[in-house]
């Protein structure tokens, strides 16, 4: 297909022009006719030959007629003969029979013949009783004479005849065909390459160019017809590609505009699922990480902890609880305890500002504060500023019987690599620190002590 487009249709492809099949019908045809014409011209022509002849002994008939007649009655032999002699001098004449009859005995046959002639059923044959008129007013029968033609004579005006026939049929055959050839090469042939050639250079980019043939005034046949096809055809295709193209347009826009809205729209998504992810992980009281937060949180550090090497191999956990928050809801009303944990999240909060660091409030008013990579000694005090920071806040708390003012108790436990039990064993370290603290009349800090189980390490309270 891409070779045809490239290379235009030439003459060498073509095994036999329509040009050479229309003169080898013509030459065909013509040869047919020229048989049947000769065929019935040489009969024509035989006639008029047999007729010819025919006319020929009539008019030597009446010639010779009345001196044959004399002779024979004057009995004069030596004329008679020499009569006969002059008849056979005629091309037309092949036999001359004289019969004179006589009395009493069978009738004299006198007989003269061509050189080579013989009898013929073709050639005329004319037949003639002679009379002859001694006087006026009587017609004596002296004779009969027959003349018999040549039937050479009639063949061989048949040859030139027919060849004559023959040369000018052949001839104009020839003529009519080499004119059939350049007049159908003239008006067709050339025309009908030229639109090969056209239609093998078509492109999307030659639509434009319309098919034109060179040809002399405005003609209306067949060729005509098939130039306005073909520019109409052109003119189509041309107007098809033009709409299909911006239909192609259209539909890259439409595309490009509706990647443009998924995009938005998933970008929209995405930030609603972020920030569904953080709401679900966000205490909606506090704004600190909630529990399912933690819950992840110390999965992964735990875990962590547990494969690193040291440093990192250490995790420590602050266990926190307000202290008497009962009382303190029953003096001033839960809004204002809600309030108070607030204030006691953001002041914690601003003293856990360490990347990596996780502040979280588990439930209630207990907070849970989750260091990685930190030992004992600065895990206990972080805990003691966290209780100096919530004491720092003065939040009256007239029912506590610790301070005029809420405080903090938190419990403190570290885990280390290879240390045995998961995060509910050291959560459980934490916790019985806190336990601790409580006990030891609350606003503290205590230290679970991993050498003995029992004792807990609790740290002095800095200066507010
Ligand atoms: N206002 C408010 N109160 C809460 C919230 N969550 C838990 N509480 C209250 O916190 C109080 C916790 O009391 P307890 O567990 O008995 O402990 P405590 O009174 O702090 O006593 P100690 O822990 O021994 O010092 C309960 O009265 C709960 O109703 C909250 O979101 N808002």
């Amino acid at each position: 297909m891409a070779q045809d487009a490239a290379e235009p249709p030439s003459g060498s492809g073509i095994r036999r022009s329509l040009g050479t099949r229309l003169v080898l019908a013509t030459l065909a045809f013509s040869l047919v006719f020229t048989l049947l014409a000769v065929g019935v011209r040489t009969l024509w022509a035989w006639r008029a030959a047999v007729a010819d002849m025919t006319a020929e002994l009539t008019l030597i008939e009446q010639v010779s007629h009345r001196t044959l007649a004399k002779s024979i009655w004057d009995l004069d032999m030596g004329s008679l003969r020499a009569h006969m002699e002059s008849l056979a001098q005629a091309t037309a004449v092949g036999q001359i029979v004289l019969t004179l009859p006589s009395v009493n005995a069978p009738p004299e046959v006198l007989q003269h013949m061509s050189p080579g002639w013989g009898p013929s059923a073709l050639a005329p044959v004319r037949e003639l009783t002679l009379t002859y008129e001694p006087y006026p007013g009587r017609k004596e029968p002296v004779g009969t004479l027959r003349l018999a033609g040549d039937e050479r004579v009639l063949w061989a005006q048949m040859r030139s005849e027919v060849l004559a026939i023959l040369a000018t049929q052949i001839i104009q055959s020839l003529l009519l065909a080499s004119m059939v050839m350049l007049m159908f090469s003239r008006l067709v042939t050339q025309h009908v390459r030229r639109i090969a050639r056209h239609l093998a250079w078509l492109t999307p980019a030659t639509l434009d160019k319309p098919l034109t043939l060179e040809r002399r005034g405005g003609r209306h046949d067949e060729l005509a017809l098939l130039v306005r096809g073909v520019n109409q055809l052109q003119g189509n295709l041309q107007d098809y590609l033009r709409q299909k193209t911006q239909y192609e347009h259209e539909l890259a826009s439409h595309r490009d505009r509706l990647s443009e809205l998924v995009q938005a729209r998933t970008a929209e998504l995405e930030a609603a699922n972020t920030q569904l992810r953080v709401l679900s992980q966000t205490d909606a009281l506090t704004g600190l990480p909630n529990r399912r937060r933690f819950d992840e949180v110390k999965r992964n550090e735990f875990a962590r902890a547990q494969r690193s090497a040291a440093p990192l191999a250490l995790l420590a956990l602050l266990v926190c609880d307000i202290d008497h928050f009962k009382r303190f809801n029953d003096t001033y009303g839960h809004a204002a305890g809600d309030e108070c944990l607030q204030a006691v999240a953001q002041a914690m909060h601003q003293r856990v500002q360490r990347s990596g660091d996780t502040l979280a409030r588990i439930g209630g008013e207990e907070f849970c504060v989750l260091l990685p990579a930190t030992d004992a000694g600065h895990a206990l005090v972080l805990a003691r500023h966290l209780c100096a920071a919530v004491e720092a806040l003065r939040i009256p708390h007239a029912a506590s019987d610790v301070a005029d003012h809420v405080t903090l108790s938190v419990g403190v436990a570290h885990h280390a690599a290879g240390m045995p039990g998961d995060f509910e064993a050291l959560f459980h370290r934490a916790d019985l620190a806190l336990y601790r603290a409580k006990q030891a009349g609350r606003n503290r800090a205590a230290c679970y002590d991993d050498a003995a189980s029992d004792t807990f390490r609790e740290g002095p309270l800095p200066p507010c």
